[in-house]
């Protein structure tokens, strides 16, 4: 069936929405707000359908040609047809209905968005499928479970795309890949190089391995059969155990494995470190429960802070934060455990340990299970820095409940042409 209709807005996932003479919702991936489209319904589920573009007869002002021949087919990008300006406006609107969807009746104190400084070619990671009958590296295609082959990509940092090239003409690599599913390219920003880290069922050989690390843009590369930890540095010499080094605010530099979660846009990594900062917050004893590799926690200690406990429960992330901590001569004040947030607040509960300032950056899904907790261990401020704006907003209910008065919110652009960003909030115990 065609209709003819005008996109409303966009929303969380980057879809259009618009509405058929009847009412019912249509979502329209690739649209823009205002545009009137002629849409083709591909998949009616009864509420609402989903449909595709077949022309755009009224097209927005916003609207813009996308820089990848990928885009439209590859499952990563959303957005790459509007201007960036656009994409920024759509996601505050995007920000803004997902508490009202929410109920969030109060107001919202949105201080800031944040613009990528790099527009494309800003990713620090590429995460690839493997796959060994076609011979491709790639991501999946959009609503599919299909591999789609990837030769560049458009959002990764220029030498992750010179590896992915080199990969693709490797002798050594053809071979192992038979073996392989999955495969992540990192960058050493500090050291202008990749690591390279794979996934596989065989052990591969050593001249294969000597190859691979020979390609000029690979630092390390490694491989991960099973066990905590994954094989390498090969070559074993690569310095500082084949860790990737990032340059932090001061003069920190952070020492990262292979594997450990970084956070993807590394400028706008460092513009949140510098936002939660200049507000100056007066803490001395400080609680992050979802540290990672020590990302926010090694930014937040200063002359004053008398106790910084960090947990995660990757623990090869701790390992990094507590090398870091050790590169860079940061003294005993740092506590790093691997242990879940659960359990590091238990153990602060029945030890009545209490924290000026709490930090929290779960995954996705949020931590609701904890927030009742918090109250007993957090005097005073939370941060709240979030990849999911549904969770985070679900989660800001139950702290107002608890007693904390939202103070600052900030979009942080961390993933330009895709409907993902960042949320930045700060919390204040009441009274
Ligand atoms: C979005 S990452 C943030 C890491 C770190 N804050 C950073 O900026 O690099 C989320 C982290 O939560 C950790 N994590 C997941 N579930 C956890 C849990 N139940 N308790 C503690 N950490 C957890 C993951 O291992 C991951 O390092």
């Amino acid at each position: 069936m065609e209709a003819t209709v005008r996109i409303e807005k966009v929303v969380f996932g980057g879809e259009g929405l618009g509405r058929l003479s009847d009412g019912k919702v249509l979502f329209v991936p690739y649209s823009l707000p205002g545009e009137l489209v002629k849409v083709r319904v591909v998949k009616d589920l009864g509420d609402y359908a989903e449909a595709e573009i077949v022309d755009i007869l009224e097209p927005s002002p916003d609207r813009r040609s996308p820089l990848c021949p990928y885009y439209g087919v590859c499952g990563g990008c959303q957005f790459q047809h509007a201007t960036y300006q656009a994409q920024l406006s759509l996601k505050q609107a995007i920000l803004f209905e997902t508490f009202v969807r929410a109920g969030w009746k109060e107001d919202i104190p949105l201080e800031g968005v944040v613009p990528s400084p790099k527009e494309f070619f800003y990713r620090n990671r590429l995460r690839l499928h493997v796959e060994a009958d076609a011979f491709k590296m790639g991501f999946v295609k959009r609503k599919s479970h299909e591999v789609l082959k990837i030769e560049k990509c458009f959002l990764a940092e220029e030498v992750l795309n010179k590896v992915l090239f080199d990969l693709y003409q490797s002798p050594s690599w053809i071979r192992l890949s038979a073996y392989s599913k999955r495969v992540k390219i990192e960058s050493s920003p500090l050291e202008g190089k990749a690591t390279l880290i794979f996934w596989t069922a065989l052990k591969p050989g050593k001249e294969d391995l000597k190859e691979l690390a020979s390609l000029s843009s690979l630092k390390a590369c490694f491989y991960w059969m099973k066990g905590r930890h994954p094989e390498g540095p090969f070559p074993e010499e690569a310095s500082f155990g084949g860790r990737r080094l990032f340059k932090g605010l001061d003069h920190l530099v952070y020492y990262v494995q292979p594997g450990v979660f970084v956070q993807t846009n590394w400028e706008i990594n460092l513009a949140i470190m510098d936002t939660i900062r200049s507000w100056r917050l007066d803490y001395e004893t400080v609680l992050d429960l979802h540290c990672g590799m020590g990302n926010f926690i090694l930014a937040l200690i200063s002359p004053e802070t008398t106790k910084a406990l960090g947990v995660d429960t990757d623990l090869r992330a701790i390992e990094d934060g507590l090398y870091t901590a050790e590169k860079n001569g940061i003294d005993g004040r740092l506590d790093l455990r691997q242990m879940s947030s659960t359990e590091a607040l238990y153990q602060a509960i029945k030890q009545g340990e209490r924290f000026d300032l709490v930090l929290v950056d779960p995954p996705r899904g949020g931590c609701k299970e904890i927030l009742r907790f918090l109250p007993e261990v957090n005097q005073r401020y939370l941060v709240y820095v979030s990849c999911d704006a549904p969770t985070l907003v679900r989660d800001l209910k139950i702290l107002r409940d608890l007693g904390y008065l939202l103070k600052k919110v900030y979009l942080f652009d961390m993933f330009p042409q895709t409907y993902h960003f960042e949320v930045l909030c700060l919390l204040e115990r009441k009274g």
